[in-house]
């Protein structure tokens, strides 16, 4: 059994330079939280055969199951072995919300079905194969912050591959963050990240000048987490998400996360910092926010934004754990 926490992306991967890959048009950098894990248990069957997913205790199909049964595909070949897999995952995180399911969830399928077969990984190579999962995925092998470095630069896209993982990065003790999740809608949206910056890439005026600025907001970023500044980590988490966003909104056709209750939660982050709390803003392709704030004021952030959206839909994490196998055992 497997054990991994979703990641939250300050600078975000928005845009695939290889689809069969994975890799990435930017590097980009995450905080993996502390809470909503993923178990994943991944048990071998006798023969080769269809693999069996049961998904939340329900018998997975579709999309869900034919992305995992090609992931294991990429492990049993690497492995060099054929048997069919029966694999139980429990999300507690809301599944395809825009709360970083697929990167908990591909972690710990990484952790667990590279122990069932046999492979031994560090963490590293982990990553990079959690990586062909989901890409977000590659950096929940990481407590704390963590840098996935795009490949990009490379002569070839073999070599891409070979160096595109993610990596723990540094940050002051000083630092002390929290996110407050404001969960505005938990249910599965319309069109999945892959789907959307699909099209992005392919549509959108706006994604080549947000890759280009990505690169500055991602060296700036390392320093202010080096040098403890919250305020400068926030305004840059910030600008690179809405960045983000603007890359889809200018997609055609536009492709559209955020909802009215997004922008509710974005002004009530703004009358905190007129109120002179350190909160900001960052969302996934979803339209639940995340905000960054000191940890001696995530209380007061968490009032803030279960105003909008009330307080059972509030929870507030800190840096958790890299992900790990629970039993040491062979799944
Ligand atoms: N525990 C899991 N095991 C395997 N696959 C999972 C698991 N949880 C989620 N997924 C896959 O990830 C998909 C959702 O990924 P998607 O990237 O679209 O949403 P998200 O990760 O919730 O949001 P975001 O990446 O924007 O934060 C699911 O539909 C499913 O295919
Ligand atoms: C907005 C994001 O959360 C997008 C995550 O996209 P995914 O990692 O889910 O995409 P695939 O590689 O196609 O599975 C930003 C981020 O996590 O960096």
């Amino acid at each position: 059994m497997a054990l991994a926490h979703p990641n939250i992306a300050l600078i975000k991967y928005w845009g695939k330079r290889d689809e069969g890959l994975v890799l990435p048009v930017t590097d980009s950098l995450s905080m993996t939280l502390d809470v909503y894990p993923t178990t994943t248990r991944v048990r071998l069957g006798e023969g080769a055969g269809p693999d069996e997913v049961v998904f939340n205790g329900v018998s997975a199909s579709g999309e869900a199951l034919r992305r995992i049964t090609v992931f294991l595909d990429l492990v049993r070949e690497r492995a060099g072995r054929t048997q069919r897999a029966v694999v139980e995952t429990r999300n507690t995180v809301p599944t395809g919300a825009g709360l970083a399911s697929s990167a908990s969830g591909f972690a710990a399928l990484a952790v667990a079905a590279a122990a069932a077969y046999g492979l031994r990984l560090d963490a590293r190579e982990l990553s990079r194969l959690a990586r062909r999962g989901s890409g977000s995925a590659s950096r929940s092998l990481f407590g704390g912050f963590a840098l996935w470095h795009s490949g990009a630069g490379t002569a070839s896209l073999e070599e891409a591959d070979a160096v595109s993982y993610a990596e723990p990065v540094a940050a002051a003790d000083g630092l002390d963050p929290a996110l407050v999740v404001a969960v505005v809608n938990a249910g599965p949206k319309e069109v999945s990240s892959r789907a959307a910056m699909r099209q992005t890439v392919a549509t959108s005026p706006l994604y080549g000048p947000w890759a280009a600025s990505s690169a500055a907001d991602l060296a700036e970023m390392r320093a202010a987490l080096v040098r403890g500044d919250l305020e400068a980590v926030g305004e840059i988490a910030e600008r690179n998400a809405l960045g983000m966003h603007a890359t889809m909104l200018a997609a055609r056709p536009a492709v559209r996360y955020l909802s009215p209750a997004t922008v509710t939660v974005l002004d009530a982050v703004v009358e905190l910092r007129r109120a002179g709390v350190a909160a900001y803003a960052t969302m996934d392709a979803g339209p639940n926010v995340k905000v960054l704030c000191r940890r001696a004021d995530a209380a007061r952030v968490a009032d803030a934004v279960g105003a909008v959206v009330g307080a059972s839909s509030v929870v507030v994490a800190g840096p958790g754990p890299g992900a790990r196998l629970l039993d040491g055992g062979d799944s």
